[in-house]
């Protein structure tokens, strides 16, 4: 009996032990995660405010930071690994959606219509995810090094309010521009007839993807909103299986 209990108190030990050397592996991928994706960010910040203050123009701007953008948008889809592994509490389709938009923004439309690069829009959504993303990596950084600013934490959970219509609201507006160069040059369309019997309109999956922003985002704005009183004012927030 005795030594049954042993063995279940050893086992038990030896889980524990286990479970908490993942989350200490877990937490250090994240804090090394997180300081990357800030230094990042606040290298793109640097580099588009000297673009502006030496050329005192937008024009050009988004060809001259073009490759450090995709570069670290891209690695963000490791966060929707975070989320399927359950290395964080957040939703993989959330999660998904923020990133994959953010993707398509970056390299399909943006990166692959040269004639949109200079509108005012693509600096709109540029400058409001720049901001964002500072204040969101430093924020995880500096909760996981449990010695977060107070302000870090407002911004992070305030910002957005006002962050998240603008970006969409620059999105938008690129792809609205995008429209026209889509259908003259019909890119990354495919016409019947063709081998695989295939058709695809860009042009029209363009519309879907900004009529797909209606349902969507709402759900992304109010997820934060959730997120916002249960951080800031200590809300107990029954989330639905998502
Ligand atoms: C094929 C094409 C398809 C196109 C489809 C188009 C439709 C698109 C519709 C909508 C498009 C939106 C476009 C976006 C535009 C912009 O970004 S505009 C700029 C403003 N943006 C924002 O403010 C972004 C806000 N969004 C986010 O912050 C996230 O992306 C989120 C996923 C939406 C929400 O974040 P979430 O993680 O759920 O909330 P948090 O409170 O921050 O975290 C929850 C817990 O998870 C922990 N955590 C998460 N990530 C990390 C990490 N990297 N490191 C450490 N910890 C992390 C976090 O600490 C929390 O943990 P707990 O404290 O334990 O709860």
């Amino acid at each position: 009996m005795a030594s049954s209990e042993e063995d279940g108190s050893v086992e038990e030990k030896e889980n524990n032990n286990k479970k908490r050397s993942k989350s200490a592996l877990a937490t250090a991928w994240l804090t090394f995660y997180n300081i990357t994706m800030t230094a990042g960010w606040l290298v793109l910040a640097v580099a588009m405010l000297r673009f502006y203050l030496q050329k005192g123009t937008h024009k050009g701007l988004y060809k001259s930071i073009a490759r450090t953008l995709k570069f670290f948008q891209t690695v963000a889809l490791v966060e929707v690994i975070h989320c399927a592994v359950g290395m964080v509490r957040t939703s993989v389709i959330v999660t998904g959606v923020q990133v994959c938009s953010r993707i398509f923004m970056v390299w399909f439309v943006t990166n692959s219509i040269k004639q949109i690069q200079n509108e005012e829009s693509v600096i709109l959504f540029l400058v409001v995810w720049t901001v964002t993303e500072i204040t969101r990596y430093s924020f995880y950084t500096f909760n996981l090094l449990k010695h977060l600013p107070y302000f870090i934490k407002w911004a992070r959970y305030n910002m957005f309010i006002v962050m998240y219509p603008l970006g969409v609201a620059g999105e938008l507006m690129t792809i609205y521009a995008a429209l026209p160069y889509v259908r003259r040059s019909g890119m990354f369309s495919m016409r019947l007839p063709n081998k695989y019997n295939v058709s695809f309109d860009y042009y029209i999956f363009l519309i879907i993807v900004m009529l797909s922003y209606i349902p969507l985002f709402p759900q992304l704005y109010f997820h934060m909103l959730r997120q916002r009183r249960k951080v800031l004012h200590g809300e107990v927030i029954v989330e639905k299986d998502e």
